[in-house]
């Protein structure tokens, strides 16, 4: 296990900047989450770590120690893709042990291991089968096994559980936690799914255009983001603009907004509380409710407050008085607010 450590990180393509002087550590034995639009420079930054990419400027350290110089294969890092590519002759068994051959492990030490291994990942009996002969999740784990069998010191995982369907996603993603704390290797995700992330890492770091905007816990980003593509990035966050005042920031209506520190504040969608009549909160606005969606436990509300589109929400159940469309009110807690940085 290790410590990961990429300093000053850059690599342009042509004119574009994949990785722009990126500074980040991967704790050792985290579960470390990386997010970030399409084409921001995650999977470049899994690959400069891996070896796969030569940066022309930084450099990158595990365990203490720069790498520049130590080849793809003796850097004893685990990968699994998102096109998982096993070798389909070959037996679930043969696929895993396939990297102990190249490294020479000895057949009985390779047997012990392999079979280990694959009770972790839950695939003891079908170390016979092939892999057309298992299903999406199943395949999965047989990548997740050829990954770890050889023991590295880092694991890269790059969107691993796209190509599967949603139940089988959420039920990976437990797996895939319990394998990761049962190993306790230093692990670094790329993922799409910014619930994935959060549900999986213990930090996360949003890349925007090669530039590293934010990191932290996913909690500690979810509730303070400090600026609206964060904010908007990671959940879904409604944005209330207006005039900064020395007592705060006023809103349409003549409502005072203490805190702000730019003239444009978010709310969470579930923060946000609708009302057929005048709420007592101290932060009220008129808005025009447009749409109310169900969609089971949960229901949305879509607003117009001042020509933007609003989100709120809550249990279906809470919703349940409103009309269809109209005039309603909106409010939310002070402590709600989330200030955002200029
Ligand atoms: N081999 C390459 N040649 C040229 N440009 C590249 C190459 N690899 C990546 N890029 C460019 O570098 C930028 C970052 O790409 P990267 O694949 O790292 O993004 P990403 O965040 O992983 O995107 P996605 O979520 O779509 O996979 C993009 O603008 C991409 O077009």
């Amino acid at each position: 296990m290790a410590e990961v450590r990429v300093e000053g990180l850059t690599k342009t393509y042509g004119t574009a900047r994949a990785l722009d002087a990126v500074t980040l550590a991967f704790p050792d034995g985290g579960f470390f989450g990386l997010l970030g639009p399409s084409g921001s420079g995650k999977t470049t930054l899994l690959r400069a770590i891996a070896g796969f990419v030569e940066p022309e400027a930084g450099r990158v350290l595990i365990g203490d120690a720069p790498v520049e110089n130590v080849p793809v294969e003796a850097r004893e890092i685990g990968m699994v893709f998102q096109s998982y590519a096993l070798f389909p002759n070959m037996t679930v068994a043969q696929n895993v042990a396939f990297g102990l051959e190249v490294r020479k492990v000895p057949a009985a030490e390779r047997a012990r291991r392999v079979a280990e291994v694959l009770e972790l990942v839950r695939l003891g009996p079908y170390g016979a089968r092939k892999p057309h002969e298992l299903s999406g999740g199943q395949r999965q784990r047989v990548a997740m096994a050829r990954a770890i069998v050889t023991r590295p010191r880092v694991l890269l995982l790059d969107e691993p559980l796209s190509a599967l369907d949603k139940a089988l996603r959420v039920e990976m993603q437990i797996e895939l936690k319990r394998i990761q704390r049962e190993v306790g290797i230093t692990t670094i995700f790329v993922t799409h799914d910014q619930e994935e992330a959060l549900t999986l890492s213990d930090r996360i770091g949003i890349l925007r255009d090669g530039r590293l905007v934010r990191e932290g816990p996913p909690r500690a980003v979810y509730d303070d983001p400090r600026d609206a593509f964060t904010a908007r990035f990671l959940g879904e966050a409604n944005l209330f603009s207006g005039v900064l005042e020395p007592g705060g920031l006023r809103l349409g209506d003549g409502v005072l907004v203490a805190g702000a520190r730019t003239a444009t504040v978010a709310v969470r969608p579930e923060n946000l509380r609708i009302s057929l009549t005048e709420p007592p909160a101290p932060i009220r606005l008129r808005a025009r409710l447009r749409q109310r969606i169900f969609a089971g436990a949960m229901g949305t509300c879509v607003l117009d407050w001042q020509g933007e589109t609003l989100k709120a929400v809550g249990r279906d159940r809470d919703f349940a008085d409103l009309p269809a469309e109209g005039e309603v009110w909106l409010s939310w807690d002070a402590a709600d607010t989330i200030p955002l940085e200029g």
